[in-house]
């Protein structure tokens, strides 16, 4: 059963679609990166996800179940930046916190231990660096100890110091049981931290799915025949291989095509020797998140 389930939602903000019938799933365990460039929906499907929006069409499902106080409990949220008393220490800004969503004040020290602040719980929140009052701010979602985590660009307005702990603790966090759920447009960042990825422009998706297969799809093998073979015969004896597509010249005298699924460099190779190509050089080309993305939204 997928742990969140998104139905057909549509959401217009007077005349702008800011949603078009998506539907996505996202299952228990996963690290799921919401993309997209801006304005192409990534907020408005977290806020719908989270009640805070109205849908003009379509449900949402947590735990199999409509939106609910009790589903709303088991899943914590950070869509804009919470306010911190800037003179009370990271551990009374918590408690108070905790006192607002009616969480329990133990939960407090669970949350400072996994964001590693638990030695700084004492020092006012105005000293602290960036990537501390963000992880202060992932601290406050970990409240009530939910098992889901909704995070809008939690990364927005850090120094590179700042992102890296705060993709560390997203690892972190994953490696606990939490179930994390991060809209960004930080591909990077995406593609470090999340297992799964959805790609939304202007409000539809374009592709959703494992990265790794995402990533996969697009993966390019890059070959290169010994100096005595014929490109020709190299080009001809891979048109013969039906799992093999978009074979193309390029430079250095090198040939790059696109494997099926489940296909391998091994498999490759195997099958042009049958059809006596030998092969001097052969190499798989990931492909970057980034550059799969700017491809499906261009
Ligand atoms: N309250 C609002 N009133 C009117 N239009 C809105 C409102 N909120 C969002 N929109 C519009 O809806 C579309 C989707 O916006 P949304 O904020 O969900 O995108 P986003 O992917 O989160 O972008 P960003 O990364 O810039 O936050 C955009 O065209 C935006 O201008």
């Amino acid at each position: 059963m997928a742990l969140l389930e998104l139905d057909n939602l549509s959401k217009s903000y007077g005349g702008t679609q800011a949603l078009r019938g998506l539907s996505l799933q996202v299952e228990a365990g996963s690290v799921y990166g919401l993309l997209g460039p801006n304005g192409s929906g990534k907020t408005t499907t977290l806020g719908l996800a989270l009640g805070v929006l109205q849908a003009n069409g379509g449900t949402v499902r947590w735990f199999g179940q409509p939106l609910s106080a009790a589903t709303k409990r088991r899943v914590g949220a950070l869509l804009e930046t919470p306010n911190f008393f800037p003179y009370l220490s990271a551990r009374q800004n918590l408690l108070l916190a905790a006192d607002i969503k009616h969480a329990a004040p133990a939960t407090v020290d669970a949350a400072l231990e996994l964001t590693g602040l638990k030695s700084r719980q004492h020092d006012a929140f105005k000293g602290f660096s960036l990537g501390m009052k963000q992880r202060l701010a992932l601290a406050s979602t970990l409240l009530g100890n939910p098992e889901v985590l909704v995070l809008d660009e939690p990364t927005n307005g850090l120094d590179p110091q700042g992102i890296a702990e705060v993709r560390e603790l997203i690892q972190r966090l994953a490696t606990e049981g939490k179930t994390i759920i991060i809209a960004s447009h930080l591909l990077d960042e995406i593609e470090k931290v999340c297992t799964h990825v959805a790609v939304l422009q202007r409000g539809e998706l374009r592709a959703a799915g494992p990265v790794s297969a995402i990533l996969a799809s697009t993966d390019r093998i890059v070959v290169r025949v010994a100096p005595d073979v014929p490109t020709a015969a190299l080009q001809q004896a891979l048109a013969q291989l039906p799992w093999v597509t978009d074979a193309q010249p390029e430079a250095g005298g090198v040939l790059s095509a696109v494997l099926a699924p489940g296909q391998t460099p091994a498999d490759l190779n195997r099958a042009l020797f049958a059809q006596g190509v030998v092969l001097a050089g052969l190499e798989l080309r990931h492909r970057s998140l980034e550059a799969q993305f700017l491809e499906l939204t261009k």
